[in-house]
């Protein structure tokens, strides 16, 4: 029998059916989306889950520094990123390409035009044979798109925005790490890729020499607008940027957003930092070790829903000092 309630109801659920269908996918308006992005490795009948369930969403024109412990799977992301390798499971979109669906011509127009990258290794980004111009103009010339005088002079220009002009005829050979580490940064930019991703590009530098070569990624992404992805152990370059994500067990694990605010009453700026957990798709989220083991907490732990927030107890008897806490504003 149908009752005018039952088919308020069915109305509602086809309201809902056809709000859910309309809602923008996940990520939709991100330039780079990861979802629950899972890659394992399997050596001598061993499995090794490198990422296992990675959400990540970067806008365009994002400058992001990636943290994380050794292992923790950074470089299995930044290669499936760059094309270079290919996820078991999930989905992976960059500027539109579909990570996992490409056939190899794709792939090999992906990594030529979408994607430019920087090694921690000073000597894989370059050529040793070719000079600072030609390494650069190399890139544009197999692409083929752009005459021989358009290719020099936006080789130039990278060089002179990259403030390593006086390199133009050496090779590799003839600079120092910082500045192979620029010319290489211009040779992944010559072909305007969407996104510039870079591995360690300060880990064989020392700390100096290591802030230009930041300062050229951020006038890179400033003027340029270019989205650049840094996997980094300095912290210095991690400090310096808006946006850090941290990863651990092959999950985002929290990030940390600065931004600058100004003291109404005296004027005077100061960088804010605040550091967020990641609640993932599936509702999972990481606590950070130090707190976790400050409370003695392990395997079970007691959650309450409260007007504004959730609390997370021990397992246990709940401590009577948690009580007015959790009770929220009044
Ligand atoms: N080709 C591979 N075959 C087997 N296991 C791999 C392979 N590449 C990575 N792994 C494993 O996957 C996990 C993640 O490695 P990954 O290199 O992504 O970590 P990372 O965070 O970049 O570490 P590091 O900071 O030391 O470079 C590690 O346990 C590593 O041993």
């Amino acid at each position: 029998m149908t009752t005018p309630s039952t088919d308020s109801t069915l109305a509602e659920l086809e309201q809902r059916a056809t709000a859910r269908r309309d809602r923008p996918s996940y990520g939709h308006d991100a330039l780079i989306a990861c979802d629950r992005l899972v890659r394992i490795f399997t050596t001598d009948g061993v499995e090794v889950q490198a990422l296992q369930g990675l959400d990540l969403l970067v806008e365009e024109g994002e400058l992001l520094a990636l943290v994380g412990a050794s292992g923790s799977g950074k470089s299995t992301l930044m290669n499936i990123l760059a094309g270079l390798d290919e996820p078991t499971a999930g989905a992976a979109k960059v500027a539109g390409c579909d990570l996992l669906s490409m056939g190899q011509k794709e792939r090999l127009r992906y990594r030529r035009d979408v994607v430019g990258f920087v090694w921690q290794q000073t000597a894989r980004n370059l050529l040793p044979y070719l000079t600072a111009i030609q390494n650069i103009t190399l890139p544009m010339q197999l692409r083929g798109r752009v005459r021989g005088r358009e290719r020099a002079a936006r080789a130039e220009a990278l060089l002179r925005m990259l403030e390593v002009e006086d390199c133009r005829d050496r090779r590799p050979q003839q600079m120092s790490g910082g500045q192979q580490q620029r010319v290489a940064i211009a040779v992944s930019l010559a072909n305007s890729p969407s996104v510039l991703l870079a591995d360690e590009p300060t880990g064989e530098l020392d700390s100096a020499t290591g802030e230009q070569v930041f300062a050229a990624f951020r006038r890179a992404n400033e003027e340029l607008g270019t989205t650049i992805v840094i996997v980094t152990h300095d912290q210095a370059v991690a400090n310096e940027v808006r946006r850090t994500v941290a990863i651990r067990d092959g999950r985002t694990s929290f990030e940390v957003l600065r931004r600058t605010e100004v003291d109404a009453a005296t004027g005077q700026e100061s960088q804010v930092a605040r550091e967020y957990a990641m609640l993932d798709r599936a509702g999972r989220l990481q606590l950070p070790a130090d707190y976790t083991e400050a409370l003695g907490m392990e395997h079970r732990v007691m959650l309450e829903l409260e007007q504004d927030h959730i609390g997370v107890w021990p397992d246990g008897p709940k401590p009577e000092s948690a009580e007015p806490e959790s009770a929220g504003p009044e």
